[in-house]
């Protein structure tokens, strides 16, 4: 009963008192009209993880990790980030009033994450290094000085974020979609969305599980690269490089969790470019109206490349998981579009450069 938001799902999340909550979840599932047409498919959608509170999905993960750190009498919390978790962290810990440390790597975070982590109130480490470095060290920091650590390799993460899954299965009911595509960086989201599937097929609520579909950027790919391999493991990414910054990761530390998600659901991996995540992006704000970041638009890029290598079939059910919103990163977007036209202030001069008179 009730609206849909993470917190509807309460009986099936670890976290005993009053939640720290800013409503999150409950976020729209889009019909793709026109890009399905474009590569015939009648049923592509896309849910629109960019319309929670912080605009990401790490708000789902973030309103149960911080509620358990509160509930564990933690004093402080950290994060490293490549920018969305530290967003949504700087957030939710102004929110539970626990003071918030975040590692960012240095020159690789988009502007809108910075601006949010630091308005927050967080303080902002920006480490000379990428984001796996910064890993490392939020871990030893945390470790040292009994900071609660709040990246996905924290299963409370984990359980907030699976409700995408209950979402899914909340709006389509018996017929449980075929796949879901979504971005692949730090490999936690893929492999909570399954466990969220899997307690829905335990409690009788679906029969079967959507195929599991991560879509990675061609030069981050250590994912998508063991699959297609067949590896049993990842070999780590020495040098990831993306303009989808948000999934710029080399050495996913779910990575274990995530190549099982996808083998066991019947799905797969694969890589774009950034040219067609690019493109992708526009696609979706252009045709559709729905405005995500560039890592986001990279599951919508894998639609596109799967259903071109015939990988996904005429008639699948296919949820695109867009998980971050567009105002994330406006320098990637002004540098991918046409200048705005400058004119003088007078009607002609507008009439003029639209062509009108
Ligand atoms: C927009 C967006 N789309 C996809 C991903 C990949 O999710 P995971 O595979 O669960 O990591 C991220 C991840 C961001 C961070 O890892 C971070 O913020 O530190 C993201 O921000």
């Amino acid at each position: 009963k009730g609206p849909l938001s993470v917190w509807k799902y309460k009986a099936l999340l670890p976290v005993s008192g009053e939640p720290v909550t800013l409503k999150e979840g409950g976020t729209p599932i889009y019909h793709m009209k026109k890009i399905g047409a474009e590569i015939g498919l009648k049923e592509a959608y896309a849910k629109h993880e960019g319309m929670n509170p912080s605009g990401s999905f790490k708000d789902r993960g973030m309103t149960v990790g911080v509620s358990k750190a509160l509930e564990l009498g933690m004093k402080s919390v950290a994060c490293a980030s490549t920018g969305n978790t530290s967003a949504s962290l700087a957030v939710y810990g102004a929110r539970a009033g626990i003071p918030v440390i975040v590692l960012l790597p240095q020159g690789k975070v988009a502007l809108g994450k910075v601006a949010q982590a630091l308005m927050h109130g967080a303080r902002v480490i920006s480490v000379k290094g990428n984001f796996d470095d910064a890993l490392r060290l939020v871990r030893e920091l945390c470790i040292e000085n009994g900071i609660y650590l709040l990246n996905s390799i924290n299963p409370y993460r984990l359980e907030g974020q699976k409700t995408i899954g209950f979402e899914i299965v909340d709006y389509f009911g018996w017929e449980v979609p075929d796949r879901i595509i979504l971005p692949v960086g730090n490999a936690g989201n893929i492999t909570a969305i399954y466990k969220g599937l899997n307690e829905m097929k335990k409690l009788g609520i679906i029969d079967r599980i959507p195929k599991m579909t991560g879509i990675q950027a061609e030069g981050s790919a250590p994912i998508a690269k063991a699959i297609k391999s067949g590896a049993a493991n990842i070999s780590v990414e020495e040098h990831p490089e993306t303009v989808a910054t948000a999934i710029r990761i080399g050495d996913p530390v779910n990575a274990v969790k995530a190549l099982n998600a996808i083998r066991k659901s019947g799905g797969t991996a694969e890589t774009v470019t950034d040219e067609e995540i690019l493109n992708a992006q526009k696609m979706l704000a252009v045709k559709e109206g729905i405005g995500v970041e560039p890592a986001s638009a990279a599951s919508v890029a894998g639609l596109i490349k799967l259903r071109n290598m015939g990988v996904i079939e005429d008639d699948e059910r296919v949820v695109c998981v867009v998980t971050g919103h567009l105002l994330k990163d406006p320098e990637t977007v002004i540098k991918n579009c046409d200048k705005p036209i400058e004119v003088e202030a007078s009607e002609e001069a507008i009439e003029k450069v639209l062509g009108i008179k």
